[in-house]
């Protein structure tokens, strides 16, 4: 298959714990991959393996056929991998628009910053990038909040412009840790919505963490599960659910002892 993730027999140990462990999976370039799994499973670990934030302790993870050892998250970012972050706090004194506009100054490698330092060009330059930041705001439809401070939105409102923050540049992948969390339902069909129109009208490739079995079922496919960190299964949603392995490791094995999705019949 066309893997624009690859990882290749990756562990990570943290002292004494294994929190992954021998883990191999792809992701499919234009796909959008869940990874679910009880607590514990390894998924966030494996996410900031993926993303440049944790080295793996042995193993290889290639991003679009290139090994990623020691790249930093920036780096990965410069190259179309990237990860939704909360709004930091000094972030919710901005406006939406203002809060887009950010991205790519702040980003090593675009340095518009120094567009904007070159006289005539500042101008021209700052266009550009509110010219996108609007094009963003009007494809998730939240020019109704576009001038609004971002310490104001609503919890999804907040995750839809975490989204738009990986528009402003050209993302390849990006990785979602689990958006659904605090999220009203209406603003969660409005975030599958985006999600869906950006894989299919931009091409991008999502990699989600999500409890949400709702929100899973509808956007995903294929899902992969973790449990005790390595791979246990990946199918559609659809054969998982059915699968009495899943929903015992998935229900029945989490250390915290309570199940945080709900797979319907
Ligand atoms: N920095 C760390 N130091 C020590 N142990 C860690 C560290 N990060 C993760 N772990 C341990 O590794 C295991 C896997 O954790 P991880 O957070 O990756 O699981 P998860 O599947 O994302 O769980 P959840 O669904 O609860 O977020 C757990 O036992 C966790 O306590």
């Amino acid at each position: 298959m066309d893997a624009i993730i690859e990882v290749e027999n990756v562990s990570r140990r943290f002292g004494g714990i294994t929190a992954v462990n021998d883990c191999s999976l792809q992701v499919r370039r234009g796909s959008i991959t869940g990874l679910i799994g009880p607590n514990g499973a390894g998924k966030t670990t494996l996410f900031n393996m993926v993303a440049g934030n944790v080295a793996p302790s042995s193993g290889t993870i290639r991003f679009d056929g290139r090994k990623t050892d020691g790249l930093k998250p920036h780096e990965l970012f410069g190259r179309g991998l990237l990860r939704t972050f909360q709004i930091a706090h000094e972030f919710s004194r901005l406006t939406v628009l203002e809060n887009l506009m950010m991205v790519p100054a702040a980003q090593p490698g675009e340095n518009l910053a120094s567009v904007w330092l070159q006289g005539s060009r500042m101008r021209e330059g700052e266009r550009r990038v509110r010219e996108r930041a609007e094009e963003v705001v009007d494809f998730l439809r939240l020019g109704h909040v576009a001038q609004e401070l971002a310490g104001n939105l609503s919890g999804g409102q907040k995750k839809l412009l975490e989204l738009g923050r990986t528009m402003m540049v050209d993302a390849k992948v990006v990785l979602l840790d689990e958006i659904a969390a605090g999220v009203n339902r209406t603003l969660l069909a409005s975030l599958a919505d985006s999600i869906e129109r950006l894989n299919r009208e931009r091409g991008y490739t999502f990699f989600v963490i999500e409890h949400d079995m709702d929100l899973i079922s509808r956007l995903c496919d294929p899902v992969i599960v973790m449990a005790a960190g390595t791979v246990m299964r990946e199918g559609s949603f659809g054969d998982l659910r059915n699968d009495a392995a899943v929903v015992e490791a998935y229900f029945g094995g989490s250390p915290t002892g309570h199940a945080t999705g709900s797979v319907r019949s």
